[in-house]
């Protein structure tokens, strides 16, 4: 960072532990730039290492192992413009690290377990957003990763996720009552009995009424969308595509939906779904599938998790340059 910024715009992402949190984020990187945006993994302030832990059973996913009233602190230094010697939770070892130096910058992202959990740490959000994995997804994205890639067994994927239920149930997912916006990840509609898990239902929760946030929707806002493409202009294996957008409610609260089910075969297709997508918050025709494009390697590209991921990138975006730009009028004055 070459000189303090104006304005610090801070952005929560939520969601338990291998929800596609990274993935999110190597897609903003593409809106903000890596040099703009600094990333805060909330590990960072745990309070008990791995040994503590153990000791006292309470678990990362409690409160109680973490430290609200540091992260509330720094997090305020940050967006104020002032740099802070933050912690580091070193993963391999288990226990806390020296502290390493951070500067403000443009964009701070702060992601993990708990963004939104914290009342104060909550009030210094621009843009928060939830994960939401079912949970038939969220074990077969953890067999994937830690049975292919981390060598676990079926009992230990299992283990894993079902230890971590209660605290789960109690300080993870109650956040997204909170989030500005909700991707939920989803078993497909279109196949009964799916048990694969590779097709998936992917639902953009865009809650109403909350401040500079415009819902994206199709064809007609406030209407109730459900559309099939046409298959020639989108190539779609089996089982096919099938989009959803209106009005809904989220928690006993109002929220609009933008749905995608099931997956397409090329990318560069996209672009005649994105030319039937309103407030979307991009800067030229094409920008999102052109996003897309950019990393089809990313999980989730041929999905409406991708989609939709970027999506939120750009309403984080839009949200960064009103927020600069009210700030600088502000100066004006
Ligand atoms: N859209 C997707 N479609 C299919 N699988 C996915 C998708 N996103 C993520 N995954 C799977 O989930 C795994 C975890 O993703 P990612 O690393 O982005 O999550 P995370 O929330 O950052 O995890 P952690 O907090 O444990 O580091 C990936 O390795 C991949 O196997
Ligand atoms: O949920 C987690 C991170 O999102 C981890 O389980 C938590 O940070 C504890 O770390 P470790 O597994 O290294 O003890």
């Amino acid at each position: 960072m070459s000189s303090k910024p104006k304005r610090v715009v801070v952005i929560g992402v939520a969601g338990d532990s291998g929800c596609g949190k990274s993935t999110f984020l190597r897609r903003l990187n593409d809106l903000f730039g890596e040099e703009f945006m600094t990333v805060i993994c909330l590990d960072d302030y745990h309070s008990l290492d791995r040994k503590q832990r153990k000791e006292t059973g309470i678990t990362a996913l409690d409160p109680r192992a973490n430290n609200f009233d540091l992260m509330y602190e720094q997090v305020k230094a940050l967006k104020e413009g002032k740099s802070i010697m933050k912690p580091i939770y070193n993963h391999e070892t288990g226990l806390l690290d020296p502290p390493e130096l951070v500067e403000p910058n443009k964009v701070i992202v702060i992601e993990g377990l708990h963004p939104i959990y914290d009342e104060r740490v909550r009030g210094l959000l621009d843009f928060s957003i939830y994960l939401d994995l079912s949970d038939e997804v969220k074990i077969a994205w953890k067999i994937q990763r830690d049975m292919a890639e981390r060598g676990h067994t079926l009992a230990d994927v299992m283990q894993a996720i079902e230890s971590r239920r209660p605290d789960f149930e109690a300080y993870i997912d109650p956040q997204k009552a909170h989030a500005d916006v909700i991707i939920q990840i989803l078993p497909t509609n279109l196949i009964a009995n799916d048990t694969e898990r590779k097709v998936l239902r992917v639902r953009l929760v865009q809650r109403s009424g909350v401040e500079g946030i415009e819902p994206a929707y199709l064809f007609d806002e406030g209407s109730t969308i459900s559309w099939i493409p046409c298959g020639t202009k989108l190539t779609c294996s089996y089982p096919g595509i099938k989009l959803f957008s209106g009005p809904d409610s989220w928690l006993g609260q109002p929220a609009s939906v933008l749905e995608i089910d099931g997956q397409f075969d090329r990318l560069e297709e996209m672009v005649y779904i994105e030319n039937h997508l309103s407030c979307i918050n991009t800067k030229f025709y094409g920008e999102l599938t052109q996003l897309l494009l950019k990393h089809p390697d990313y999980p989730g590209s041929n999905n409406g998790t991708g989609l939709l991921q970027i999506i939120v990138g750009l309403k984080m975006r839009a949200t960064f340059e009103r927020l600069i730009k009210e700030s600088e009028q502000l100066v004006a004055a």
